[in-house]
């Protein structure tokens, strides 16, 4: 079914797209909802129009999803390694090969540009083909032990994983979360943001068709109360999250209840450290980099650009320049460098932070407004003009909270020691960049920085072998490299004696 979607999307374009499968899946096929209670309306960012109706998935729905996943488990689980490996291989081939149409169908319910899309999409496929890598090498250790005893380790999988993602990169972090936990002989139950519902399930009719067991990789649909009941049900071993802090804390206690693992990705105010001696040009398009992927909405953004003072000038003069140039618009067409925002509500939020870092003594040097395109079909559409705020402070409300939109804040420094105490003020640690020809410093900096990730000139790259995740609030557990293996796995330890009993009684 999900094919006749897909099939539609070569000669589909903004505003003409209506989808009305359902959007469950467990069992091996799409489920209809059991009741059309609490349903929510998913708009396409891009026009304001109606996509679909979201039908949040219910107790007796929640649980049918886990029986079906636990038991898919129980033989996904019994499978070599290198077995399981074919099959995610053969679901990577089916991603690539249509990685245009799913792309697309991206940005109509996510609202980013088809250049970004197409980039998430692949990421996606690469994640599920390093992990079939992995599949193959899961191995524990031998022991030996006095007398010819000897232990031996076994690396197991957990059970049925449950995964919860953001609106912001639906397609990939479905498949950042159950590549891992597929490749460990796990199963998940996957809930999407209830405002991007409809890719999951394409990924989910793709595992099937490359022949996983039937219930092995599922999809509910829903908001808190549904993620609620996943993270409460007995039969989830796991859970892995992205989103805001405060659901990510939500998550944490709720899952304490029932002593499952949890994995936390959650949001950011990184910093960006751009020194004198830096290459000017590509600190510049760092920092676009940094802050105006996916309309900004992006954890891991550099949104506290500190600037040292000899260089603000052409700094400014320059980021300013390239901004101004980013063209926003219809989100599938191929010049498009920056989409819609995801909702009406998230854009004005974004605005707001503007409005409110002027009242702060912020001077906005461009963008910060609403645009109205002047394409009839995407005035109803959730655009705004890139941002680039300039005389900030550290205390300032757009320095100190995550916007998740298309803002940079820039901020002068004098020497590495200030700036790197600055950088650190903070509750988060997601992520952190720094710019400079000396490479000692950089490894320096790198080193005293508070962050899951510091990228050393160049920012937001994201490569599938490297692992990402967070210090302090921003989470912790790890998504992506071979570190990921242990987050979806458990040890068990045998212990072999060869000898006779020696008792104590
Ligand atoms: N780290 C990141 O990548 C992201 C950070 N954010 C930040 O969070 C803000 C709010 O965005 P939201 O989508 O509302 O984030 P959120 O954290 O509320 O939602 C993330 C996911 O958690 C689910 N959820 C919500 N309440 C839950 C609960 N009680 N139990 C279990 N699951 C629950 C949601 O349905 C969604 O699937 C954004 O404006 C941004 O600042 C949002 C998305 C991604
Ligand atoms: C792909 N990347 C690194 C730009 C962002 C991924 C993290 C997120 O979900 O926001």
């Amino acid at each position: 079914m999900a094919q006749s979607i897909l099939d539609t999307m070569p000669g589909a374009t903004t505003g003409t797209v209506l989808i009305s499968d359902p959007l469950n899946f467990w069992g091996g096929k799409r489920v209809k909802p059991m009741q059309e209670k609490n349903t929510e309306p998913v708009f396409e960012p891009a026009t304001g129009r109606i996509l679909c109706q979201m039908v949040p998935c219910g107790a007796e729905e929640v649980d049918e999803a886990i029986k079906s996943a636990h038991a898919a488990y129980l033989q996904w689980r019994k499978m070599a390694g290198m077995e399981r490996a074919r099959v995610m291989l053969e679901a990577a081939r089916i991603i690539r090969e249509r990685r245009e149409k799913i792309a697309k169908l991206e940005v109509i319910n996510n609202g980013k540009s088809i250049t970004e899309a197409l980039v998430d999409i692949d990421v996606a496929w690469q994640c599920i083909e390093y992990y079939a890598g992995l599949a193959g090498t899961l191995a524990g250790q031998h022991i030996q032990l006095p007398g010819g005893s000897f232990a031996y380790t076994r690396r197991e999988p957990l059970g049925v994983c449950v995964g919860i993602g953001a609106w912001n990169y639906p397609f990939q972090i479905a498949s950042w979360k159950s590549a891992p936990a597929l490749a460990c002989g796990n199963a998940m139950v996957f809930k999407p943001s209830p405002m991007t519902p409809v890719t999951a399930v394409i990924l989910a009719e793709i595992y099937k068709e490359a022949g996983v067991p039937d219930g092995l990789f599922c999809v509910v649909q829903g908001g808190a109360d549904t993620g609620t009941l996943l993270c409460q049900h007995p039969k989830v071993a796991k859970v892995s999250f992205t989103g805001s802090v405060p659901t990510g804390k939500k998550v944490m206690e709720m899952s304490a209840k029932g002593v499952k693992q949890v994995t936390l990705e959650l949001g950011g105010k990184s910093p960006l450290l751009i020194f004198k001696d830096c290459e000017l040009e590509n600190a510049v398009k760092g920092a676009l980099m940094a802050n105006f992927l996916t309309q900004g909405e992006v954890c891991c953004n550099g949104t506290r650009v500190y600037v040292q003072r000899e260089i603000m000038p052409q700094f400014l003069e320059k980021v300013v320049k390239r901004t101004k140039a980013i063209p926003v618009g219809d989100p599938l067409l191929d010049g498009t460098r920056m989409g819609a925002l995801i909702s009406k509500p998230h854009l004005e939020k974004v605005l707001g932070f503007v409005s409110q870092a002027k009242k702060e003594g912020a001077k906005v040097l461009c963008g910060g407004e609403p645009i109205v395109p002047s394409d009839p079909n995407l005035k109803g559409g959730y655009f705004m003009a890139p941002c680039v705020l300039d005389n900030c402070r550290d205390d300032m409300t757009c320095v100190k909270e995550e916007i998740f939109g298309p803002v940079m804040s820039v901020l002068p420094f004098d020497t590495e020691e200030e700036v790197i105490g600055r950088a650190n003020n903070t509750t988060f640690g997601l992520a952190s960049g720094v710019f400079t020809r000396d490479i000692s410093r950089a490894h320096r900096v790198a080193e005293n920085l508070e962050a899951g990730t510091c990228f050393i000139n160049n920012y937001n790259i994201s490569p599938v072998e490297v692992p990402f995740g967070g210090y302090k609030m921003s989470g912790f557990g790890r998504e992506n490299g071979q570190v990921t293996i242990e987050y979806y796995s458990q040890l068990k330890t045998v212990v072999v004696e060869m000898g006779d009993v020696d008792s104590l009684f």
